[in-house]
């Protein structure tokens, strides 16, 4: 079953918090919903449930036609940001959402079961589910949402505040879990490895509205404006005035290095000149910020720091590790990679 939305606006105190022209998940597919913080994207997903108290206008679309709120509640689980437990068992917990549906305890236990084990945590089974971990708690009420077989699969953030082993195996036990289901599933995330490892597609979702959307690993890598490039770690910003390109020019950090000394730039280079203003030690390599006469740019590099703060400095990026960002136009949606991608039509005045 497919679920999607036409005209979505969700409006709070005269303000509106998101609007979506069109959104469609179909069956079998997993979409990420990428976003800064306040970007909309809890509201987003509570919308497509029929959850949360703000004015919603629009319809919400399960196979194509106008879903109910009871239709809603039939076809879709949700896993929100902090999982709330009933005071019962591990297994009962599991078990919850079969017995909301009308199946009796014995089935809803059995049923259930499995999905603890795809989680792993069946041997908490008989815990009672106030003495688990953030983490466990997460990973029962990913279980319970599985056990429905719900057709539509909403799960807001289901990594917040896991540690990094925790966060990297629940990811694995959660991919191999929707691949057992046919449902379509939305994961609302501001972390984009998340986007890379569960999503087919990704939308990115800024100030409430979507600003690009396509397969993940293209629109990961080809953002179409500053605020979505930010949002995917291309944070070093070349104006025009530096590049003598065009358009603005972004690059992620760590793609951009020092060059040391007299050192001619590598062919198919763009050099910015500046003055080396801090050195942020990141545990292995160092964050380099670089005052330009267009603002600050910053390197990431693991090589030695050639001069110290205060001092000219040349920045270095591979042409092929840049992309071309454009001012967003309201209302419009960019489909899959932006632009011309890594191919970025070169400038008028090459350095
Ligand atoms: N019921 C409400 N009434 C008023 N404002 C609201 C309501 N719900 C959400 N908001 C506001 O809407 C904006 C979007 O909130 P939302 O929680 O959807 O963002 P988000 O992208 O999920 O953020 P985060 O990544 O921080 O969880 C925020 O500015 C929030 O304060």
């Amino acid at each position: 079953m497919s679920i999607g939305c036409r005209d979505l606006r969700v409006t709070a105190h005269g303000r509106e918090l998101v609007s979506v022209r069109a959104l469609d998940v179909p069956a079998g597919e997993t979409l990420a919903v990428l976003g800064p913080n306040g970007a909309g994207k809890s509201t987003l997903l509570r919308a497509l449930a029929h959850l949360g108290a703000a004015a919603r206008s629009g319809s919400i679309l399960l196979d194509g036609q106008d879903a109910t709120t009871a239709q809603l509640r039939q076809a879709v689980a949700a896993v929100l940001q902090r999982p709330v437990l009933q005071r019962k068992s591990v297994l009962d917990n599991a078990a919850a959402g079969l017995r909301l549906r009308g199946v009796r305890r014995g089935e809803a236990r059995r049923r259930a079961e499995p999905w603890l084990d795809a989680l792993g945590v069946a041997h908490l089974a008989d815990r009672q589910a106030h003495t688990l971990s953030g983490g466990e708690s997460q990973r029962v009420a990913i279980a319970r949402a599985l056990a429905v077989a719900p057709r539509v699969l909403l799960l807001d953030e289901p990594f917040t505040g896991l540690d990094a082993t925790t966060r990297t195996d629940l990811l694995a036990d959660l991919r191999a879990a929707l691949n057992e289901q046919d449902a379509a599933v939305l994961l609302v995330t501001h972390d984009r490895e998340e986007a890379r490892a569960l999503a087919q597609r990704t939308a990115l979702l800024v100030g409430g509205e979507i600003r690009q959307i396509g397969a993940t690993a293209d629109v990961l890598d080809a953002p179409t404006d500053l605020e979505c490039a930010t949002l995917l770690g291309f944070t070093t910003h070349l104006p025009p005035a530096l590049t003598g390109h065009q358009s603005m020019l972004v690059a992620r950090p760590e793609r951009c290095r020092p060059l040391t000394g007299s050192t001619p730039p590598p062919p198919d280079t763009v050099v910015v000149d500046g003055v080396l203003r801090r050195v942020v030690p990141l545990g292995g390599a160092h964050r380099l910020d670089v005052d330009t006469t267009s603002g600050t740019v910053t390197a990431v590099t693991t090589a030695d720091v050639p001069t110290s703060p205060g001092h000219p400095i040349r920045i270095a990026t591979a042409r092929e590790h840049l992309r071309e960002c454009v001012p967003p136009v309201p209302g419009r949606v960019v489909v899959g990679a932006a632009g011309p991608g890594a191919a970025v039509r070169w400038p008028t005045r090459p350095s």
